[in-house]
């Protein structure tokens, strides 16, 4: 299956970018006065093949939550099983992410792809591992059990995954990108939820753009200093230790990743070969997508950056990726809130390409 939805990822179509390039032009406003939301509606017109692209609505979070080894090493200050709480607090409607998702009007899907501790929800009320992901217009949050694993092995003794375990969780959000699709999703945003999830998630950042350490490690849900420093020693003696190689992705999620992160990228990747634009939240998104990126460098087409975490090595993601983020609001949260704050942003520019009125057929002159 990975093999296959690389193998569909193509690069934008030209010529509907072209004939959005016009569009802009002949619309109602000084040229280039919509800044960043002009290339963004071009760009999601050579993603979908059509001048004007299709509104992206529904829109439909995907949260994928696991817990990591290397939480050994005291890189979060947080208990583990505040991951599996969460979820319970996600599945209830009580965190951010649904306030938010409220707010857009969009569905939130919970996936447990490597949760370590118990969930605080009755499995079997949840999706079977290859059942359905119900449709997006359905009622509330919902789960999608997929544990791969209970955790990932602490990366600073040994491979955080096997390739097999890393290749499910990359699998399951391209399963869970095709299942959003057919419900009808016309966007899909990114979510996760894992504590000690930034370690991992820095650790990625610096295999797959070469950036120090330092530089990719930030302070996560907001560590002191002597944690910050531990958690750099951390993140360079995993990269140490595995030397991963940038051109093997599977490799990198597998010696230094978590469960999300890859699923983080499967999903991505789903989207790509849909055609169907993804809305990127904070750096454990971005990690996930230097990864989608590695496997497939078209599936940078398909991304669109919903804002810069204050994470620092989200900020060397998005650079390696040649993205800008559509919002800079400070966020650190996780969870996909950055990505549904940027939402209406980017339905705005595609709205525009439909409902504004071409100088010839309002009666206005130019310049
Ligand atoms: O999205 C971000 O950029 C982001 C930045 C800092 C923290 N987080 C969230 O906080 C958790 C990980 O933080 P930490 O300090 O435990 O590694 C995890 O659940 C993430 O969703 C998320
Ligand atoms: C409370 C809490 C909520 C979160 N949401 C995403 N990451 C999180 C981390 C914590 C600690």
């Amino acid at each position: 299956m990975l093999e296959s939805t690389v193998a569909a990822i193509r690069p934008l179509d030209e010529t509907a970018m072209v004939a959005a390039r016009d569009l802009q032009g002949r619309l109602t406003k000084p040229a280039g006065s919509l800044g960043a939301l002009e290339p963004l509606s071009v760009r999601l017109a050579g993603l979908a093949g059509a001048c004007p692209p299709p509104l992206p609505e529904p829109a439909a979070v995907a949260v994928f939550a696991g817990d990591h080894g290397v939480y050994a090493q005291g890189v979060t200050p947080w208990p583990q099983e505040v991951t599996a709480q969460m979820i319970g607090n996600f599945l209830a409607g009580g965190a951010v992410v649904n306030a938010f998702a409220r707010q857009a009007g969009a569905s939130v899907t919970v996936v447990d792809v490597g949760v370590a501790t118990p969930l605080p929800v009755d499995p079997a009320a949840s999706a079977d591992p290859a059942g359905p992901v119900r449709s997006v217009d359905s009622a509330g949050p919902r789960l999608v059990a997929a544990n791969v694993r209970a955790g990932t092995r602490d990366m600073t003794v040994t491979a955080a995954l096997t390739r097999d375990e890393a290749r499910a969780a990359v699998e399951t959000g391209i399963r869970v990108a095709g299942e959003l699709v057919d419900g009808g999703a016309g966007i899909l945003l990114t979510g996760d939820m894992g504590i000690g999830n930034t370690t991992p998630a820095a650790t990625l950042v610096a295999a797959f753009t070469g950036v120090d350490p330092a530089e990719a490690t930030g302070r996560g849900t907001g560590v002191d200093d002597e944690t910050y420093q531990r958690k750099v020693a951390v993140v360079r003696a995993a990269l140490d230790r595995h030397a991963p190689d940038p051109a093997d992705p599977l490799g990198v999620l597998a010696a230094v990743g978590g469960l999300e992160h890859a699923a983080l990228a499967g999903l991505i990747l789903g989207a790509a070969a849909r055609r169907v634009p993804v809305l990127l939240d904070g750096v454990i998104a971005v990690s996930g997508a230097l990864a989608a990126a590695a496997f497939a460098p078209d599936a940078v087409g398909a991304m669109v950056a919903g804002h810069r975490s204050a994470e620092p090595g989200a900020t060397a993601a998005l650079r390696h990726l040649g993205l800008d983020p559509l919002i800079d609001l400070g966020l650190r949260l996780g969870e996909g809130t950055g990505a549904l704050l940027a939402l209406p942003v980017v339905t705005g520019a595609v709205r525009v390409l439909h409902e504004v009125a071409t100088f010839d057929s309002a009666g206005v002159v130019e310049k």
